[in-house]
């Protein structure tokens, strides 16, 4: 167990633009692709297949904005790790030509992706004797409440069955308020919290006992971490992620 240690959704933003500034210049598809991959291989430890014989689906909720397309990330990788990843992606984002690639490449996986207008609705995918879990990709550290629609009615549903299908959140629990936790209705209970780069304030309303925290998204140096205040977490060998 490592001491909590924790960044303002103003100091994360910061971290993720200097990191993307021309002076480092990683590139979004770089970060992007890590913090997915970690929310993937939490999954896997989480819940692993070899455990659950008969379950394998997992339904991908994707937001708007990046945390969404960390959750596209994820799908393609838990398929390659031989989970039923499905995709909700209600509102596609049009902010670079990025996220209609990391669509084409689930499309190229033969991971299904549904939308609004589909005549069966992405709650009918929800059955605890099959789905393993669902991923809460819905908003990361930009979210300022009160929540738009469809997206409160999406939070709403999952609040309902979150007792009997484990929620899996990137970043942020969907419908917290960053710095304060969960104040604002309607919000979600998340099973499995991966924090990603360093946890935001929001973690600390976390209950240990309901949700297991892991650290992911393993691409700054330790001087750097220091720089923002916050000692480096100590990943072992290859992982990327870490259980605190
Ligand atoms: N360094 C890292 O750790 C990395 C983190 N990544 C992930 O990126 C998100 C932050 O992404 P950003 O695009 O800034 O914001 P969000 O995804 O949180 O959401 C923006 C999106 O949401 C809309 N929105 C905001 N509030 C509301 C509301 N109340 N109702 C409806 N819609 C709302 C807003 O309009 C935008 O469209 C971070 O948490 C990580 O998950 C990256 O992968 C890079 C590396
Ligand atoms: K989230």
């Amino acid at each position: 167990m490592t001491a909590l240690k924790v960044v303002s959704s103003k100091f994360a933003s910061e971290i993720d633009q200097e990191l993307m500034g021309s002076k480092v210049g990683f590139t979004l598809q770089q970060l992007m692709e890590l913090a997915g991959f970690s929310v993937a291989q939490t999954i896997q430890r989480e819940y692993p297949l070899e455990q659950n014989k008969n379950k394998n689906e997992v339904l991908i909720i994707v937001g708007p904005g990046n945390n969404g397309g960390d959750g596209l990330v994820c799908a393609r990788h838990l398929k390659l790790f031989g989970y039923n990843p499905i995709v909700y992606y209600p509102i596609r984002s049009k902010r670079t030509p990025f996220y209609g690639q990391l669509v084409n490449q689930l499309e190229f996986f033969q991971v299904p992706i549904l939308t609004e207008e589909q005549s069966t609705k992405w709650v009918d995918y929800l059955k605890p004797e099959k789905t393993l879990c669902i991923v809460d990709a819905i908003f990361g550290f930009s979210f300022k409440p009160p929540i738009r629609e469809p997206f409160g009615s999406i939070v709403a549903e999952m609040h309902k069955v979150e007792d009997k299908i484990p929620i899996v959140a990137v970043d942020i629990p969907t419908g917290w308020d960053v710095d304060e936790g969960p104040v604002a209705e309607p919000h979600t209970t998340p099973r499995v919290l991966v924090s990603l780069t360093v946890p935001k304030p929001c973690s600390k309303f976390i209950k240990p006992e309901r949700t297991a925290h892991y650290v992911g998204g393993r691409f700054i140096p330790n001087h750097f971490a220091e720089k923002y205040g916050f000692e480096p977490f100590p990943y072992q060998g290859t992982d990327q992620v870490l259980k605190l």
